[in-house]
């Protein structure tokens, strides 16, 4: 079946390759911003759901040719990683600016965090032509499945200093991952210990994910974990 990853993530990208997965990429751009005193469950879930409902608009606006690329029925995947403080209420998301790299790591430092990712998988299928109506873009397809699995780990920084933080911004690195660290990246050097699945914190719960589509697919996909 036909699987369409809805992300711009490179991460989420690298790691749905590992698993030798046949995939096609749509990026999809929605405001990310939390609403106020929004659960970490209920934002996760939130836009997980806004970027598939996006990936199905940008499907059905696409041209007649753009369908046929695809096998009817198929599966828009969506995935959304936040951290979560200890009060289990905080939601550290993407830094907008220095400022805020810093007063999540503050809260961040010599202590546990959880990094939560949520994957939705979204079957659709194509309505027969007849059936479709170009003015309304979004009954060109329509949702016939899903489900949606959110992973947690737990992650524990090291101390921080000023100087650390100062350093670790200016690589850059910080700037378009949530809580503003790339575990695979320099980020590494700030964690002592994981306790959960390490590709849920870079972004896609690997083993959870294939599991996800294989449920989906009713085992077709047996070959989907070849290791
Ligand atoms: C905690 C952590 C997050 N991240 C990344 C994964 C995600 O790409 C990003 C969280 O932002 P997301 O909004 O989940 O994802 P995205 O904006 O990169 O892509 P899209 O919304 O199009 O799917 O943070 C890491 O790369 N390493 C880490 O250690």
């Amino acid at each position: 079946m036909d699987i369409v990853l809805a992300s711009g993530s490179p991460r989420r990208r690298e790691l749905l390759e590992r698993a030798q997965l046949n995939f096609t990429i749509l990026s999809v751009d929605i405001d990310e911003t939390p609403l106020d005193n929004e659960s970490p469950t209920d934002y996760i879930e939130r836009m997980v759901a806004t970027k598939a409902d996006a990936a199905i608009q940008q499907l059905s606006d696409t041209s007649q040719a753009d369908h046929d690329s695809l096998t009817s029925p198929f599966i828009i995947l969506t995935s959304d990683t936040i951290g979560v403080l200890s009060d289990g209420k905080t939601v550290l998301v993407k830094p907008v600016d220095r400022e805020h790299a810093y007063s999540m790591w503050q809260r961040m430092s010599d202590s546990v965090h959880e990094v939560w990712t949520a994957v939705q998988a979204t079957q659709v299928q194509l309505l027969p032509k007849a059936e479709r109506n170009p003015s309304e873009h979004t009954q060109c397809l329509q949702i016939i499945n899903q489900q949606r699995i959110t992973e947690r780990t737990e992650v524990t920084f090291i101390p921080l200093t000023t100087q650390m933080m100062s350093n670790y911004w200016d690589s850059g690195e910080p700037a378009d991952k949530a809580g503003g660290y790339g575990i695979q990246g320099l980020g590494a050097a700030w964690v002592s210990r994981i306790n959960g699945s390490y590709t849920n914190v870079v972004g896609l719960p690997l083993a959870q994910t294939l599991a996800l589509i294989k449920e989906m697919t009713e085992g077709s996909m047996d070959t989907v974990n070849p290791l």
